[in-house]
This record gives C-alpha cells, structure tokens and sequence, in this order.
C-alpha cells in the first residue's frame, strides 16, 4: 500500500486515476535542481518517491550530490535525456514498476541535464503506450537561476538551433525563481518580466536554495496536453532537434588526494579567468591527509567548496577508492590544460 502523503494538500499520490505522478524538473546548468530534488527527499512528506537522474557530462557526480534518503535512485549518465538514453528512460520506468510489485511508489522524479529540451521527455509519456497506463505527468517544474538566466535567454543560436533555457521556460507549468538572494528586486522583477513574456501562464515560486511549498509542487495535475498542443499542434510528432554542439564537457577521474591550498588556486584562477565560458563545473575530491569528502561546486564565476564536515555528503570511507571526480561544462574548454591544472593539484 502506498504510504499516505503527510504533507497536508500535496500528493494523493497515485490515488485518482490509479497511475503514478511524475514531476520532470528541468532548469539551466547550475539553477538548483539537485538542490530541489534534495529538498524533496529530506522533508518530511511521507510519500515514496523514485528519482531518475540525468547528467551531462563525462564523469558523473550528481550520484554523490543526491542525498540518498530511503528513496530509490537511479542514474543514467552519457547522453542528453532528450535524445540517446530516452529508451534508458522507459525501461527504468518500466523495471520500477516490475521491481516494486505491489508495493506502490506515490511519486517519481525526473531531474532531467540542465542542457534538455523537455520536449522529447514530455513525449515520451504520451506516445508510449506501456508508460501511458502506468504513469501520468503531474507538472513539469522549470528551476531558473535568477542571477544568470538572462544570459542563457539573450544567447543567439544559428539556424535551427534552440535554446534550452527558452524551450525550459515555455513548457513549464511551474517555475522556482531561484537564487534570489543573489539579486536585488530590480532583477528580481526584470526576470519575472522575462518570464512571463516566455510563458504567461506558468505560476512562479520565488525561492532561495528552492526553498518552495513542496504542496506547490508535487501532486498539483498542472500538466495539460491539451495546452502544450494548442500552442504547438504537431507537438507530438517526432521532430529532430539539435543541440549546441559548442556546448561540452571534460570529465575527470584521478586517484589520490589534494592539495587543498593549490586546489583553491588553481579553480580560483581558472574561474576568473575562464568563468563566462565555463558554464558549470562541479567535483567530489579527496584532500590530502583527511577523511573528510571535499565537494567543489561552480556556476561561472562563482563557485563554493564544502566539505562533509557540512553534513551535506557523507565522508570517505575507509575501504573506498579515493578518486576525484570533476567534470567542466561549456564553451571552448581546453581539455589538456584542465587536465594538467588537476593533476597539479595532486598532493
Ligand atoms: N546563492 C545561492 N546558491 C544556490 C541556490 N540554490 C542552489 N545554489 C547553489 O548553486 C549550485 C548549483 O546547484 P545545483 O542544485 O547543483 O544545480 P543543478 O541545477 O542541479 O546543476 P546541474 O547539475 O549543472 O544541472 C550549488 O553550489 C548550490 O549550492 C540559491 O538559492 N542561492
């Protein structure tokens, strides 16, 4: 039997038609979406949940970035939700109904790369027939960071190019206005403006660290068909679509520990430099002479280094492989240089 959600108004979970509510939660590189999905996993809402990871990039480090709560996670790594691992999607949607049996999730989660069109995973809900009877898409939640997000709008594409921060905009039916404590109110307002020119309709939650009313958010049957198709009535066929190929990333996987000091430097240096073209950049390291997990997190120019001292991730343990996981998204990035400028860091 599902557990019922103790969250006052959210959720009655799969309760009315029989079918599990998913939420797709998209936003930019860097909005907040891991820092939303944890929220949804710590508080206290009594529902079971199952979160689909999506990450671009090619070392993966969200897995270590998700709080692991009771809920189940999966990860699915090498490859842009929207395109080559949209089969990976059914078949872990799929499997989670086989491997729970009659013990029912209330909710799924799909925190999809920060470089998705939701187009194609909004789809995949509707044209699968198998995937049709058993889920429904409850809303599909945009996380906008409202220090950066009017970069990634003004950006110009070529020809047939879209913008993911647009398209992300545009389907939401619920928009977490972000990082507002890094803005002032004309920004604040000025976003919204940008908004709601994008999507009139979409309600929108200003939020610190995705500080939101989870009873906005989840079990809330935003999602219409019928909307999206007025606006777009060939929506559901398959188009093809293109990414901007100038848009990449370098993984990182070294064993051993840091430097703590010359780390600092080194990301330091190479942010200030490098930070507009650097999109997003993010890491789990080792540091010399400690147990302590040290997490590295970018979004251009600003960047934080935490420790599980923090209590956010856990501390090595003793027989785990300490290996540094970095991974650098963006424009023009010199592979060997970032390569050289870790490996130096090594203690
Ligand atoms: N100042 C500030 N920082 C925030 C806020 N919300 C999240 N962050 C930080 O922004 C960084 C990125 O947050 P994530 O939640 O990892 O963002 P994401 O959208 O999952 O990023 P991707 O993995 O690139 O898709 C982290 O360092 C967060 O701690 C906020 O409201 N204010």
């Amino acid at each position: 039997m599902p557990s019922e959600p103790t969250v006052e108004g959210a959720a009655p979970a799969a309760a009315a038609d029989g079918r599990i509510p998913v939420s797709v939660i998209t936003g930019f590189l860097g909005a907040g979406k891991t820092t939303l999905v944890n929220r949804i996993l710590t508080e206290n809402h009594g529902m079971k949940i199952a979160v689909v990871e999506n990450e671009f990039g090619e070392v993966g480090v969200d897995d270590a970035l998700v709080l692991q709560a009771k809920e189940e996670i999966f990860e699915m790594n090498n490859g842009c939700i929207c395109c080559t691992v949209r089969g990976d999607l059914i078949r872990i949607l799929n499997k989670l109904l086989l491997r729970r049996g009659g013990n029912r999730l209330d909710a799924v989660i799909i925190e999809t790369t920060g470089l998705a069109d939701p187009a194609p995973v909004i789809q995949t809900f509707f044209v699968d027939d198998d995937l049709a009877a058993s889920y429904r898409l409850d809303a599909l939640i945009t996380v906008v960071d409202a220090a950066h997000v009017t970069a990634r709008l003004d950006e110009e594409r070529p020809e047939g190019v879209e913008n993911e921060a647009v398209e992300q905009i545009a389907f939401a039916d619920r928009i977490v206005l972000n990082k507002l404590d890094l803005v002032n109110k004309e920004v604040k307002d000025a976003v919204k403006s940008r908004i709601k020119a994008i999507n009139a309709s979409a309600h929108i939650l200003e939020a610190t660290r995705a500080d939101v009313d989870l009873r906005q958010l989840l079990g809330i049957r935003a999602f219409s068909l019928d909307r999206v198709l007025e606006n777009e009535p060939d929506f559901l066929e398959d188009k093809e679509h293109q990414h901007d190929s100038t848009v990449t990333s370098v993984g990182i996987a070294r064993d051993g520990a840091c430097d703590p000091s010359k780390l600092n430097e080194w990301l330091g240096a190479l942010l200030a430099e490098r930070g507009a073209d650097i999109f997003r950049s993010k890491g789990v390291l080792a540091i010399k002479g400690s147990d302590e997990r040290l997490v590295f997190q970018g979004v251009h120019m600003l960047a934080q280094l935490t420790t599980s001292a923090h209590g956010d991730v856990a501390p090595w343990r003793p027989d785990e492989p300490r290996t540094n996981r970095l991974v650098f998204i963006g424009r023009n990035l010199d592979r060997q240089d970032l390569i050289s400028g870790f490996e130096a860091c090594l203690a």
